[in-house]
């Protein structure tokens, strides 16, 4: 038995990410991208790590933003790690003083997913995303399970159009380290829905005893 943890990404209230630890989430997401529908203000964002209880992760999403914009996140919010999904560098991704997870876009057939954990290999995680190189995620898009991850040598997060109808076979075909979601635990753009995130984490859990 397996256990395979769970992200939940792109919480826009308290209340969402109060129901998202309920649900039993590992760590949770909040988008700071400057492209994205679910980015968050500093306040927002420090009223909902507030409401994150002991023990779950709060994670931060930047996407080509500037360092200067990342350290004010860093300093204002109580977070664990950050979350880079566009074209930053390793020395960009490390400079925060922070762990920190890489996003590669295997949404292109040339996505290199063992040059990134080459390049990134000092990151506590790659997070293979369903978008395009340059296009934002959280887009619900999956990409092509049918891929042998056995030489990354770094823990692996599968994201990209899951949801809890497919999270199960997501996790058969790649056995990652964790999987991550936001598109498909959603009722409408940002807004969190419970039943979905609770049947989410069932078929997590339920894929890692089989
Ligand atoms: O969620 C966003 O708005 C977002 C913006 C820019 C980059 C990444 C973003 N989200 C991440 O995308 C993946 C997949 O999300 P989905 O489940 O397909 O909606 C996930 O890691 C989100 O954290």
């Amino acid at each position: 038995m397996t256990h395979v943890r769970t992200k939940i990404c792109g919480l826009c209230s308290a209340d969402d990410a109060r129901a998202a630890v309920a649900a039993g989430a590992d760590a949770l997401g909040l988008v700071f991208a400057h492209n994205s529908r679910r980015r968050l203000d500093a306040a927002r964002a420090v009223s909902i790590s507030q409401a994150i209880g002991p023990f779950v992760s709060r994670v931060a999403l930047f996407m080509n933003d500037d360092a200067t914009m990342v350290s004010e996140v860093v300093e204002s919010v109580t977070l664990d790690m950050l979350q880079f999904h566009g074209d930053e560098t390793p020395a960009f991704c490390r400079s925060f003083g922070k762990p920190y997870m890489k996003a590669v876009a295997m949404g292109e057939t040339d996505a290199s997913v063992l040059q990134a954990a080459h390049d990134y290999h000092d990151a506590a995680a790659l997070l293979l995303d369903g978008n395009r190189r340059g296009q934002p995620g959280g887009q619900g898009e999956t990409f092509d399970w049918q891929i042998d991850l056995s030489a990354v040598g770094l823990p692996v997060v599968v994201a990209g159009g899951l949801h809890p109808g497919n999270v199960g076979q997501a996790i058969a075909a790649l056995a990652p380290y964790a999987v991550d979601v936001s598109s498909g635990v959603e009722d409408a753009p940002g807004r969190k829905s419970a039943d979905k995130m609770h049947a989410f984490i069932n078929a997590v859990d339920k894929a890692g005893q089989s």
